[in-house]
């Protein structure tokens, strides 16, 4: 899976948050977008996976012999933002059950996998509203990294997450990163400890 942004430009209203992006996003190769809080990293993000409209230049998905619909490549990548909600009312069991019926999971986890992979067997039947903030973000980490697709987000992965819960992380994208394409946004290292090119937001404000 190959993403190619050219010349691309994000505003809201007349403020331009980011202009003339040109980056290819390769499979297997690992991403940071770094940038100060309200930089932009998650507009730019959010605008690669398409939840929002970039307002100048061209993204494509796929390969040119085998292009994806920008209306289709939600299929095809997993996301995990501290602006995703999760549905409060479910239990941990219900919502990996929910979350199924969309993406399935890597070839041998099953939901009690990964449950333990990230320390919340014991709450299987707990409603998620009682969950602390740590372990909602362990929920959504698992759901995007295990769900079997090429290419995976991450905002912030680490957000609310105790020492224990960022070796979780590291670990969950050490064993299972696999050939992914992994882009991640951040400004903390231990967030992008695993990414071999850097994108600066403050490169693209013009
Ligand atoms: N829907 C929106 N309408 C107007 N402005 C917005 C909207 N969403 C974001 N912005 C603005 O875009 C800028 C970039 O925000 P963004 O959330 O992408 O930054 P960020 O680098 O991810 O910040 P942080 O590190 O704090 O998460 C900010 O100035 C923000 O106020």
């Amino acid at each position: 899976m190959t993403i190619s942004l050219n010349q691309t430009g994000k505003r809201f209203n007349y403020d331009w948050i980011f202009r003339g992006v040109t980056q290819t996003f390769r499979e297997g190769q690992r991403y940071a977008i770094l940038g100060p809080n309200g930089s932009g990293k998650s507009t730019l993000l959010q605008v690669i996976s398409g939840a929002i409209q970039h307002n100048e230049g061209v993204i494509e998905y796929g390969t040119p012999e085998k292009p994806i619909a920008p209306d289709a490549f939600f299929r095809y990548c997993a996301i995990a933002a501290p602006y995703l909600e999760l549905i409060e009312e479910l239990t941990l069991t219900e919502i990996i059950g929910f979350h199924l019926q969309f993406k399935k999971f890597l070839p041998g986890i099953t939901p009690a996998i990964a449950m333990q992979k990230v320390g919340l067997e014991k709450a299987a039947g707990k409603q998620l509203r009682y969950f602390s903030s740590g372990m909602k973000q362990r929920i959504k980490l698992a759901l995007a990294i295990f769900s079997d697709v090429p290419v995976l987000l991450l905002d912030e992965p680490c957000t609310n997450l105790d020492a224990a819960g960022i070796e979780v992380y590291q670990q969950l994208i050490s064993e299972f990163g696999g050939n992914r394409l992994i882009i991640v946004s951040s400004n903390d290292p231990q967030e992008y400890f695993m990414c071999e090119h850097f994108l600066r937001i403050q490169d693209y404000k013009k």
